[in-house]
């Protein structure tokens, strides 16, 4: 069994990774910590774990987690998680990142979009990005693996395959509408419900975060510097993230873009191309990722839908775990 420490165990994701982990017929959870809720049982703070799991937390102590775990999911915001994997990976164990601190390759990137020092630059850039649909054997081979963030994986994974054919023009739009959960569980004024229900609204116009993130990982594939304008926007519901991307290139057309992404994705277990609008309902709770083209005059439209919480987080970790030990991809991940 793969002993798994889940840090940063009270928020969505570490929830989502916990769910997950209990279903993995080769994994268990053995440590959940936090820093305000030390001692109590996690299942009074993630009620739906009532009976599913009998552990208490403890702080982040990176020494008895090395000694208690095989593998730690580090669900820590961005800009704290640095300094906690940075001592974990001093331990004899694996580390998966769920946060932005380790997925760019530059730390003069990472402090002009983060607006924060990295605590640990020099190992920038030789840490494996988590999309083993694109980097499946440098995943395996690594200990410390950059979790992607949930919108990146939704452009990325549409894009890479046109990029590295060179069918497609550098200069792309990205729009994308995310549920709450993407902010995660920590209160903030916007997505109260009374805020976020009933109302959709863009956020970070020209200046989100991932904008860099799918900037590199596309450049880091295929090798090419890419022009991308993102916009996110959060909507009344739960889960789910859709992406709209607009792409054009010479003689490109949706049938084109299909047959590239189906070549290029011929082994990837959760990535399925379909023939019309996909819905965030239709991969709810699940792993899978749709996608679809579609011709819109001199453009081709493509659709991209997943779980933010699964694919776009704990589902991605537990699919990068599985590679990291060498096991099949799916191991309880149901497909
Ligand atoms: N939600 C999503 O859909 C996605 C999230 N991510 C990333 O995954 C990571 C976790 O996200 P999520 O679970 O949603 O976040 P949450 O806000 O739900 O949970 C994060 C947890 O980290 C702990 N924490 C908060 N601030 C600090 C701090 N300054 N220092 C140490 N611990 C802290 C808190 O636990 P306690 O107070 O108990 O210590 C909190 O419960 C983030 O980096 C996020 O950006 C990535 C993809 C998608
Ligand atoms: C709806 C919402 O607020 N979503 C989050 C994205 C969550 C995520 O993937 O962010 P990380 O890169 O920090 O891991 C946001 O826009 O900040």
């Amino acid at each position: 069994m793969i002993r798994v420490g889940v840090v940063g165990a009270t928020g969505y994701t570490a929830f989502e990774a916990i769910r997950l982990i209990n279903r993995h017929p080769q994994a268990t959870v053995t440590a959940v910590t936090s820093r305000k809720d030390v001692g109590t049982p996690i299942s009074d703070v993630h009620r739906a774990l009532t009976g599913q799991l009998d552990l208490s937390l403890s702080l982040a102590d990176p020494q008895q987690l090395g000694a208690d775990c095989d593998v730690v999911l580090c669900c820590l915001p961005h800009a704290a998680s640095a300094e906690t994997v940075r001592a974990l990976s001093e331990q004899d164990l694996r580390v998966i990142d769920l946060s932005a601190d380790f997925r760019l390759r530059s730390a003069a990137v990472y402090e002009r979009w983060y607006a924060t020092e990295h605590p640990w630059p020099e190992r920038l850039g030789e840490v494996a990005y988590g999309l083993p649909e694109l980097f499946a054997e440098e995943i395996a081979d690594a200990r410390l693996v950059a979790n992607p963030g949930c919108y990146p994986t939704s452009a990325i994974l549409p894009l890479a395959p046109l990029l590295k054919a060179g069918v497609i023009e550098t200069d792309i739009i990205v729009d994308s509408k995310s549920g709450v959960s993407g902010a995660g569980r920590t209160p903030k004024l916007a997505n109260l419900y009374c805020e976020a229900n009933e109302s959709i609204a863009a956020y970070s116009v020209g200046k989100h975060r991932h904008q860099p993130e799918v900037v590199d990982v596309l450049d880091r594939f295929a090798g090419v510097q890419t022009d991308v304008l993102f916009t996110p926007h959060l909507t009344p519901m739960d889960r789910g993230i859709l992406s709209t991307i607009y792409v054009q290139g010479r003689e490109l057309d949706a049938q084109r873009v299909k047959q590239l992404w189906q070549e290029a994705y011929a082994e990837a277990p959760f990535l399925h191309v379909v023939d019309s609008p996909p819905a965030t309902k239709h991969v709810s709770g699940t792993n899978h990722v749709h996608m679809t083209a579609i011709d819109a005059g001199k453009r081709v439209v493509l659709l991209s839908v997943l779980d933010n919480v699964v694919k776009g987080a704990s589902g991605a970790a537990v699919q990068n775990m599985n590679c990291m030990f060498g096991l099949d991809q799916t191991l309880g991940l149901g497909a």
